[in-house]
C-alpha cells in the first residue's frame, strides 16, 4: 500500500478511511496541521537570520516568560487552521482562553489543541524542539463552542501528532491506527513517510527526568531512579543509561526510536506551588500518551493511565511517567506499594 515516496498527504487520505465518521474535513484539518508544522520548521530552522529568537517579553497563561517564537508559533497555528470551515474551536498552551472560531468563517465538527512550541526553553541554544497537537470531536454541534467541549479524557482523542524540528524536521501522527513518522523533505517542502509502524521496545535500560528535582520526588520515584543508579551491582543487575534534554517532544521522539523511560513526576516543590504537575494535559500528556500507547508503550501519571483522567481545566497539568510498557509497569508497582 504505501510505497518508499509515500507523502504525508497521501497517507492522511487513507487514514481518514478508518476514522469512523470522518469525512473530507479530517484530511483537510490534518493537512492545515501539518502545513502549520512546515511554517513553523522554516521559522526555527531560520532562527537569528530573521530574527526569532530570544523572549517576546512577557509571560503565558501558565507564569513562563514567551519566547518570540512560542508567539508566532501560535499565531501560524491559528492562522492555518482557522478558515477552512474544519474545526469549532482551538485551545493553545499559550493562550488563556479557547478560541472560537471567529464569524467571518463556517465552524466545523472538530476541536484542536496544542502547545505551539515545545521546549522552548532550548530555541536559544539550538537545541530541538516540536510542536504538540490533539483532535477532539465537539460533543455538540449546534450550541456555541465553551471550554467545557474539550474537557475529554485522552481515550476520545481522534488523532494527536508531534512535530520535531532537531537535525531533520520529522512528524509523527497516529489516529489510533498505529503510529507513523514522516521526514520533511525540503527539496518538494513534503513530509515523507520513513518511519511506518513505530513501535516502543517493551524493555529499556535508559530513563530521562531532570534530576536537579531530585529532593522533591516522591518515594516510588527516588526508589526507581536509586536502583537505576546503583546500576550491575544494585537491585537491577544492570547499568542504565540517563538523558534530559527539557524538550517533551525529543524525549519522546527518543523513546519512539529505541525504548527509554520519560519522568516529569509529581514532586514536593510542583506541590507546593498547589500545581498538579509540570506538563499540561490537554497540551503535552494527552497526545503522547496516545501516540506512546499507540506505539505499544505506557503513560501514567504514577498510579493512573493519563488518557483515562477526566480534565477539569483548560491548562490542568499531571504528573507524566512515560515510555517502556515493562518499566511504566515496575514504576506502576512502586506507587501501588508506597
Ligand atoms: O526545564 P525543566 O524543568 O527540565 O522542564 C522541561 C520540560 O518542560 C517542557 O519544556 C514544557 O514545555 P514548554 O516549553 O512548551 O513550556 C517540556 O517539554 C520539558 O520536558
Ligand atoms: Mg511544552
Ligand atoms: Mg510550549
Amino acid at each position: 500500500m504505501h510505497n518508499n515516496r509515500t507523502t504525508i498527504t497521501q497517507y492522511i487520505i487513507e487514514e481518514q478511511r478508518h476514522v469512523a465518521g470522518a469525512t473530507g474535513d479530517f484530511s483537510g484539518l490534518l493537512n492545515d496541521v501539518v502545513t502549520a508544522c512546515k511554517v513553523i520548521s522554516n521559522m526555527v530552522n531560520h532562527g537569528a537570520l530573521v530574527g526569532v529568537l530570544g523572549s517576546a517579553g512577557q509571560e503565558n497563561v501558565q507564569g513562563e516568560t514567551q519566547k518570540k517564537l512560542d508567539v508566532l508559533s501560535n499565531d501560524v497555528f491559528l492562522k492555518s487552521n482557522e478558515w477552512a470551515g474544519h474545526l469549532a474551536a482551538m485551545a493553545s498552551e499559550e493562550m488563556e482562553a479557547i478560541y472560537p472560531i471567529p464569524a467571518r468563517y463556517p465552524r466545523g465538527k472538530y476541536l484542536l489543541t496544542f502547545d505551539p512550541l515545545d521546549g522552548s526553553s532550548n530555541i536559544d541554544v539550538n537545541v530541538s524542539v516540536g510542536t504538540i497537537f490533539s483532535i477532539l470531536r465537539r460533543p455538540d454541534d449546534a450550541a456555541e463552542p465553551t471550554e467545557q467541549d474539550f474537557l475529554q479524557p485522552g481515550t476520545e482523542q481522534v488523532a494527536a501528532g508531534y512535530a520535531l524540528y532537531g537535525p531533520s524536521t520529522m512528524m509523527v501522527l497516529t489516529t489510533g491506527n498505529g503510529v507513523n513518522g514522516f521526514t520533511l523533505d525540503q527539496n518538494i517542502g513534503e513530509f515523507i513517510l520513513t518511519h511506518p509502524g513505530m513501535t516502543i521496545p517493551a524493555e529499556t535500560r535508559e530513563f530521562a527526568i531532570n534530576a536537579s528535582n531530585m529532593r522533591f520526588w516522591e518515594p516510588p520515584v527516588r526508589r526507581y531512579v536509586d536502583e537505576c543508579l546503583a546500576g550491575r551491582e544494585g537491585e537491577r543487575g544492570e547499568d542504565f543509561n540517563m538523558r534530559w534534554i527539557a524538550s517533551m517532544v525529543a524525549e519522546v521522539h527518543r523513546i519512539l526510536t529505541r525504548g527509554g523511560v520519560f519522568m516529569y513526576p509529581m514532586d514536593e516543590k510542583i506541590r507546593a506551588k498547589g500545581q498538579g504537575g509540570k506538563l499540561r494535559l490537554l497540551y503535552e500528556a494527552n497526545p503522547m500518551s496516545f501516540i506512546v500507547e499507540q506505539a505499544g508503550g505506557a503513560a501514567i501519571t504514577g498510579r493512573e493511565r493519563i488518557m483515562s483522567l477526566q480534565p477539569e481545566a483548560l491548562h490542568q497539568r499531571v504528573p507524566v511517567i512515560l515510555g517502556s510498557r515493562n518499566e511504566i509497569e515496575r514504576i506502576q508497582g512502586y506507587h501501588r506499594e508506597s
